[in-house]
């Protein structure tokens, strides 16, 4: 049974179309990369699937189970969970306590410092786990994070652009974290423009363009395909800045 399947997914804004029939499926244990050029959708879809937008039309199966009209907090003890863009930590305390205001109503005391100390040292943030959240580099805060995020072991993680901002050697450092969570069972979905990231670690591709689900396929298949380079032509690495990510993939 997938762990994930949208169908005939339809979002409008007034006259907008934004989601446009979208069928997804994502199998359990797979890491699925969602890309497609600015405006495509891609966020639209991630609220829908996290239940921040309800659809307009169509269905949302998590684990076989419909879960199209269940509030977000009710997906989340379903097993979803989701590391939005915009930082969601607390610069003024300490790396540890974020992870402990995460964690301390869902763990025994007896084990919760141990829980921490585990997930520190995946996060590889050990020695930084005193340091104010604040005063952590760009791609650390996006590790604590995604520490956060994955702190009560979720079934299916949600990723918005994980690697946005990020230095080459972050961006893979994020790509071996998302492969270890895999090894370990979890199923991923991640929003990514960076193609090294979604090459690192995708198993499935699928690209929106204009809302619709307008290739699937492995990464070697997307990047074959030439319909998928003529959706990017246009959008030029001009757009691109360090901390705002370009729609178009850069390789
Ligand atoms: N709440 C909303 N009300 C009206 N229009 C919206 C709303 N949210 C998104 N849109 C529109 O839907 C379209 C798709 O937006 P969305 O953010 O989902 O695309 P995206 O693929 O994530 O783009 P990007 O890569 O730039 O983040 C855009 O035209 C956007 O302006």
């Amino acid at each position: 049974m997938p762990m994930l399947q949208t169908l005939g997914l339809n979002k409008r804004f007034g006259g907008l179309h934004v989601t446009n029939n979208v069928d997804l499926t994502l199998e359990a244990g797979e890491v699925h990369c969602l890309i497609g050029p600015n405006g495509a959708g891609k966020s639209t879809l991630f609220r829908l699937i996290l239940g921040e937008h309800l659809p307009s039309s169509g269905a949302i199966l998590f684990g076989g189970e419909d879960i199209t009209s269940l509030k977000p907090f009710q997906r989340i003890r379903r097993g979803m969970s989701v590391k939005f863009q915009v930082p969601g930590i607390f610069k003024a305390l300490s790396v540890r306590q974020n992870l402990e205001i995460a964690m301390q109503h869902h763990y025994d005391p007896a084990v919760l410092a141990e829980e921490i100390d585990k997930l520190l040292e995946f996060l590889n943030l050990t020695e930084d786990s005193t340091r104010l959240a604040g005063n952590l580099s760009h791609g650390q805060k996006q590790w604590l994070e995604i520490g956060m995020a994955i702190s009560l072991k979720p079934r299916l993680l949600l990723l918005d652009e994980p690697t946005a901002g990020m230095s080459p050697e972050e961006t893979h450092a994020t790509g071996e974290m998302v492969k270890r969570l895999n090894a370990q069972g979890m199923t991923v979905l991640a929003v990514e423009h960076d193609m090294a990231f979604v090459r690192q670690v995708a198993q499935q591709v699928t690209v929106l363009h204009l809302g619709r689900v307008f290739a699937q396929g492995t990464i070697d298949e997307i990047v074959a395909n030439e319909d998928v380079a003529a959706i990017y032509l246009g959008q030029t690495t001009a757009h691109e800045t360090a901390h705002e990510p370009a729609g178009a993939p850069h390789a």
